[in-house]
C-alpha cells in the first residue's frame, strides 16, 4: 500500500507515491540508455520485475521514514521520478554535511519529457519540502562528471560545488567521476524565480450617502464571485490613475477625473502565481451613471456591511481600512 503523504503541487506536476500502476510507464521510461547511463544506482537493461520491487521499497522507506522516493506527474502523466534518502548518521556520504542532518537527492525525466525544466521543478519542490517538513540542514547530490544537463539542474535549484569524487555506476558497472553539490535553507530559498509583480488600480467609489460601489468577478475568471473593487491592470507605461480612468469608463461607463482620484492605501499580497501590488483611490465624483458594461453585478455597499461581501484576500485589509476611516 502506498504511505499516507500529502503530494506536493507546483505550477505544472504533482509529486506523489509511487502507485503500482506506475510500473510499466516507470519501467518504459527508464529502460533507456540515455536515462539509465546518468543514474548511479539503476542497471541497465532494467528488468521489469524491479519496476514493482522498487515501487513497493519505496514504500517501505517512506513510512520508515528513511527515503521519500515520489513520482513526478504531469498533466496526468508519470514522467520521471525525483526522491531524498536520509543520510545514516555517521554514514560520511561524499558531499554529505559534516553536522546536522541531510539527504542525498536523485531524480530523472524520461526523454519524452527532457527541455521543459521539469527536473529543477520537481527537485527544487522535493528539497524545500525536505528542509521545512523534515528539518534537513542539507541537501546533497553528485551528478556524472560529462552530465552538464543535470549539474544546471543542481545549480538551478541553489545547490553549490562541492568538491569531485568517484562513485559507482550500476549502469556503467565500474566508479565513475562525479561533482558533488550542496545546499542548506537559505541557498535554496535564494534560487527559487521570483513572482512577477502585477500592478492592479482600483478604486472606492463612494456615493453621496456613504456607499461603497462593488463589483462580482464573472464565472470563468480566477476568483470568480468574489467582490472586488472596480478597477484593473496598469498597462505598460501607463500611470495608475490613466489605468483607472480607462478602466472606469470600460466597466462602469462613467468619466472620472485624475483630480478625483485620491490616493487611499494600497495592498501588497502574495498570490500563488504573481505577487499583486495595488493602489487603491478614494473617488466621490465622477461623470454619467454607473452601469455594469461587462454583464458584472455591482453593489452598493455601506461601509458596515462590506464584510459580508466576500472578496479577494489582498483585499481584506484594505476593507477594515475603508470601515475606519468612513
Ligand atoms: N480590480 C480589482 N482586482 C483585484 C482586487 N483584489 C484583487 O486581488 N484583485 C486582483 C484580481 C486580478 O488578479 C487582478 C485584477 O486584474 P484584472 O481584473 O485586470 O484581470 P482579471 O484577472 O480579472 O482578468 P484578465 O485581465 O487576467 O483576463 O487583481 C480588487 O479589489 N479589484
Amino acid at each position: 500500500m502506498p504511505p499516507d503523504f500529502t503530494p506536493l503541487r507546483t505550477a505544472r506536476l504533482i509529486l506523489r507515491p509511487l502507485a503500482l500502476e506506475d510500473a510499466a510507464p516507470l519501467h518504459r521510461l527508464v529502460n533507456d540508455w540515455e536515462v539509465a547511463k546518468t543514474l548511479a544506482r539503476v542497471p541497465f537493461p532494467y528488468p521489469r520485475e524491479l519496476a514493482d520491487e522498487w515501487i513497493a521499497s519505496t514504500w517501505v522507506q517512506m513510512a520508515e521514514g528513511e527515503a521519500w522516493h515520489l513520482a513526478i506527474e504531469a498533466a496526468g502523466t508519470l514522467v520521471g521520478c525525483v526522491g531524498l534518502t536520509l543520510d545514516r548518521p555517521g554514514g560520511g556520504q561524499p558531499g554529505g554535511p559534516p553536522g546536522g542532518k541531510g539527504a542525498e537527492l536523485g531524480y530523472w525525466v524520461g526523454r519524452p519529457s527532457w527541455g521543459q525544466g521539469l527536473a529543477p521543478e520537481a527537485a527544487g519542490a522535493l528539497s524545500r519540502w525536505a528542509i521545512e517538513s523534515l528539518g534537513l540542514s542539507t541537501i546533497h547530490a553528485s551528478a556524472l562528471r560529462d552530465n552538464l544537463r543535470s549539474q544546471a539542474v543542481l545549480r538551478r535549484i541553489g545547490l553549490q560545488p562541492a568538491g569531485e569524487a568517484m562513485q559507482p555506476f550500476l549502469s556503467r558497472g565500474g566508479p565513475m567521476p562525479v561533482l558533488l553539490f550542496r545546499g542548506g535553507k537559505a541557498e535554496l530559498q535564494a534560487a527559487v524565480p521570483p513572482k512577477p509583480v502585477v500592478l492592479v488600480a482600483a478604486v472606492a467609489l463612494i456615493d453621496p450617502d456613504g456607499r461603497i460601489l462593488l463589483a462580482q468577478r464573472p464565472p470563468g475568471k480566477p476568483m470568480a464571485g468574489l467582490w472586488e473593487f472596480p478597477g484593473g491592470k496598469v498597462d505598460p507605461g501607463e500611470t495608475p490613475e490613466r489605468a483607472l480612468i480607462r478602466e472606469l469608463k470600460e466597466e462602469l461607463d462613467i468619466d472620472v477625473t485624475e483630480a478625483c482620484l485620491g490616493p487611499f492605501t494600497f495592498a501588497s499580497h502574495a498570490y500563488e502565481k504573481f505577487h499583486l501590488l495595488m493602489p487603491l483611490y478614494l473617488c466621490r465624483r465622477w461623470g454619467g451613471q454607473v452601469r455594469g458594461m461587462e454583464g458584472q453585478t455591482l453593489a452598493w455597499v455601506r461601509p458596515q456591511k462590506l464584510a459580508e461581501y466576500p472578496m479577494p484576500p489582498a483585499d481584506v485589509p484594505l476593507v477594515a481600512m475603508l470601515r475606519d476611516f468612513l
